[in-house]
């Protein structure tokens, strides 16, 4: 089924802050995600990635500012978003289907779409088995399932080819590009600047919590650096 295309932002970050304690981690933060566009979201380790993830997710009160989705307050329809962020909430003594049967239940949407994104995700083989036994790509293939149960319109996934084996990569990054074609929007993560880089059509950076780029993947490209170059060039060259 192909998305609505809309001409508001997927999701605006507009001004948000998350301080823990004195520490702010996430400063007066800015951005929009396109609709029906990927998205790569960068920073170093500790840079407020998954924080700020975690927000548009609704799962961390902003300190300041606030997030918009299809320019509305934060939503838990799993037809419109779908996250993950590890760990994934799975119980480890249950199955896999099992769990994404809950979630399904939960929001609603018809038992059949449990068996539907096992195979999805390539875990149709290890529906029965206990999460607790599963491997760090297994897991990885879980979260994606529990995203993907609402064939959501906004997909944001935080680090999501972490542990992914090279077969498993290229299966996400031609889901997300399929999803795009249909006018779906991603929102994600990576470290992986060359296979994001390959992936996505718009890139947000951050460094210690604030704005340093958003842009274009071709407007990137016409400045004559990878993205890598760029990430470096604007975060000091401390690594993704
Ligand atoms: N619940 C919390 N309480 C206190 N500090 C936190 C909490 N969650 C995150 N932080 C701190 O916020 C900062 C940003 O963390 P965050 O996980 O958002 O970064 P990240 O960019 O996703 O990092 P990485 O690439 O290493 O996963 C870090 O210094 C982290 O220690």
């Amino acid at each position: 089924m192909n998305f609505s295309r809309s001409h508001t932002a997927a999701i605006s970050v507009e001004g948000l802050t998350k301080r823990y304690g004195r520490t702010t981690v996430v400063d007066q933060l800015s951005f929009t995600v396109r609709s029906g566009a990927v998205t790569g979201f960068f920073g170093s380790n500790g840079a407020g990635k998954t924080t700020v993830l975690k927000a548009v997710a609704g799962l961390v009160r902003p300190t300041a500012g606030r997030v918009l989705i299809q320019g509305a307050p934060v939503v838990s329809d799993a037809r419109v978003l779908g996250v993950h962020i590890e760990p994934c909430g799975a119980h480890p003594g249950r199955t896999a289907r099992a769990h994404l049967r809950t979630l399904a239940v939960l929001a609603g949407l018809p038992g059949a779409r449990v068996g539907e994104v096992l195979d999805l995700v390539g875990l149709d083989h290890a529906a029965e088995v206990r999460v607790g036994t599963f491997s760090l790509g297994m897991r990885q293939r879980l979260g994606l399932a529990s995203a993907l149960l609402g064939d959501p319109e906004i997909l944001v996934l935080d680090e999501p080819v972490n542990g992914l084996d090279p077969q498993a990569i290229r299966w996400l990054r031609t889901l997300i590009r399929e999803r795009a074609e249909r006018g779906g929007t991603t929102l994600l993560s990576s470290h992986i600047l060359s296979e994001a880089a390959r992936t996505v059509d718009d890139i947000v950076i951050i460094d210690k919590g604030r704005l340093v780029r958003s842009d274009t993947v071709d407007e990137l490209s016409q400045g004559g650096g990878s993205l890598e170059d760029v990430f470096h060039d604007l975060t000091g060259g401390r690594g993704a």
